[in-house]
């Protein structure tokens, strides 16, 4: 080391009260040389970007300034923007130059080409190395484990798990029944969901306690939240800014509410299975004689394979729980309430329900003729999916339709949001309206309707997904009737990973059996 760069740190070192401004100098010029670095390796990129229109960039900063407000402002201002171009359009993300498209033929074209999902570090302190997070080689591997927990023979231990916690919040809402009290649904959905996918992946029981579920479900959505601001807070991009912001305003607790509540489901699967237990059949759990949970095929893999960790399989627990968890429980809330603003289409799915499932137990198979029903789930998943964009980068050029070529190792954004909205397919784009699904018009939504992704990285569960959210209404609406106060317009989406309504799910419960007992002895 030189002596002058010895005296620069000695300085810096031994004069606390004048360093702050030294180092902060320092901080801005080393940035500055990595971005010109950068920027010269990326000429290439940056040529081939100029065939795209472009939003306004500045120093450092990028498009971001475009950005800034509440995260319901940011994503207002994001759908504006995407409104106003009809094809693909680049943004600069910081240093990073993004393709955003919202085409569908183009947002199928890089689903079916791109197998890398790539969030900018973001989100990796909530998923760790789980299945969401992960590339190539180790991606092909947790899938092949993931699929195989979601394959058709599993789905009748599924079935009568959420059938029996569907019917537990079913009875846990009674007593808010005719009582003309509003109340959000959310945390009693949240509750049951929670509950559910945790006994179906790993066999842990929750406490029937509100608190558990109440704690875990705040913990997951501000982290979601606080995660998904660091795109258009530049500040927060950095690792250490990140973790210095969680440090100050003491954050890293939520964190370990969820790292210790996935440590409580292996520990637990740990000291109930004697040893050898767990995987002793190819595809049971002898303690339970069930088929093997998720967890049951974690741990089979953890002990063959010296690289996939204890830590893995928590991991992926977590990350699984999770990402079931939170867009299951927005969909199905939204469902709820667009059901209460829309009497008919309420009404409709109740008579189908009535005629199909009864008043008592029903099957599996009956879920796939509730058809009115599947219509309105889909018209909320278009109107508000839960992943209003998705992620990718390719290491090759991407040709879109128009010709345009999206240059290799560009991070692409696709608005699946924009694609849902698309009036040649959607004549009636603006308004909730079950009839986009019509069975005749399938050939038409199928094109541009992409709420569990597609291509290899298609949702995992997005079947689970579907049964779940039909068994709990089910369950919901043959014993009440929703009303809401709320209007279309009261409605405003925020992006926390998960889109969720930035004012809750505020509805009332009328009891359908009592009103139309009195009905018949009128
Ligand atoms: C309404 C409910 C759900 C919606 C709308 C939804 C949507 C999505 C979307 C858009 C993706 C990204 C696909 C892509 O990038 O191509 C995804 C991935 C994923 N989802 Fe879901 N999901 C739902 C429910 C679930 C459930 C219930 C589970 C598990 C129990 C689950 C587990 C996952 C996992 C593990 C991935 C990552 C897959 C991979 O990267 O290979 N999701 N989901």
């Amino acid at each position: 080391m030189t002596t002058s760069t010895t005296n620069i740190l000695m300085h810096l070192c031994w004069t606390p009260g004048r360093n702050l401004t030294s180092i902060f100098i320092l901080l801005i010029g080393i940035t500055l040389y990595f971005i010109f670095k950068r920027r010269r390796k990326m000429r290439r990129t940056v040529a081939m970007l100029k065939s795209f229109d472009q939003l306004p960039t500045i120093p450092i900063l990028g498009s971001i300034h475009l950005f800034v407000g509440s995260l319901r402002e940011r994503l207002e201002k994001m759908i504006n923007v995407t409104n106003t171009y009809d094809s693909a359009f680049v943004l600069w993300l910081l240093n990073t130059p993004v393709v955003c498209i919202g085409k569908h033929e183009d947002i199928r074209t890089v689903f079916e080409k791109c197998h890398h999902v790539e969030y900018l570090n973001v989100f990796h302190k909530v998923f760790g190395d789980s299945l969401s997070m992960l590339q190539d080689e180790k991606w092909r591997k947790s899938r092949q484990t993931t699929t195989y927990a979601f394959s058709p023979n599993k789905f009748h231990q599924y079935f009568a798990t959420l059938n029996e916690y569907s019917a537990i919040l079913a009875n846990d809402l009674e007593p808010l029944c005719d009582t003309e009290q509003v109340f959000n649904m959310k945390s009693y959905i949240s509750k049951s969901n929670l509950s559910s996918i945790t006994m179906n992946m790993s066999g842990y029981k929750m406490s029937s306690s509100k608190h558990e579920c109440t704690e875990l479900d705040n913990a997951i959505s501000e982290t979601l939240r606080m995660e998904s601001s660091r795109y258009t807070m530049p500040i927060l991009f950095p690792h250490i800014m990140y973790e210095t912001y969680l440090s100050l305003f003491r954050k890293n607790r939520l964190y370990g509410v969820m790292q210790n509540f996935a440590e409580k489901i292996v520990q637990e699967k740990l000291a109930n299975s004697t040893k050898g237990h767990l995987h002793n059949k190819p595809d049971q759990d002898t303690i339970t004689a069930r088929p093997k949970l998720l967890i049951d095929l974690l741990f089979k893999r953890h002990n063959a394979d010296a690289e996939f960790t204890k830590k893995h399989v928590l991991d992926e627990v977590k990350g699984v729980i999770i990402a079931g968890f939170m867009s299951t429980s927005e969909t199905i809330s939204f469902v709820l309430l667009m059901l209460a603003m829309h009497h008919e289409a309420q009404e409709e799915v109740y008579k189908e329900i009535r005629a199909i499932c009864g008043d008592e137990t029903f099957q599996m198979e009956d879920l796939k003729e509730l058809v009115y029903m599947e219509q309105c789930i889909n018209e909320t998943l278009r109107k508000f999916p839960p992943a209003v964009v998705d992620f990718r980068r390719h290491d090759e050029d991407i040709m879109l339709k128009n010709g345009k070529v999206i240059p290799a190792g560009c991070l692409i954004i696709f608005s699946l949001y924009k694609s849902h909205h698309n009036k040649e397919f959607f004549p009636n784009a603006d308004n909730w309206d079950p009839r986009h699904f019509d069975r005749e018009r399938i050939t038409q939504w199928r094109q541009s309707f992409f709420p569990f992704g597609s291509g290899p990285r298609l949702c995992v569960g997005s079947k689970y997904a579907m049964m779940s959210i039909k068994i709990q209404l089910v369950h919901l609406l043959r014993r009440y009737r929703l009303t809401t106060e709320m209007k279309m317009r009261d409605i405003h989406i925020v992006f926390g990973m998960v889109t969720q309504n930035d004012s809750g799910y505020r509805l009332k419960l009328h009891s359908r059996v009592k009103n139309e007992r009195s009905d018949m002895s009128a």
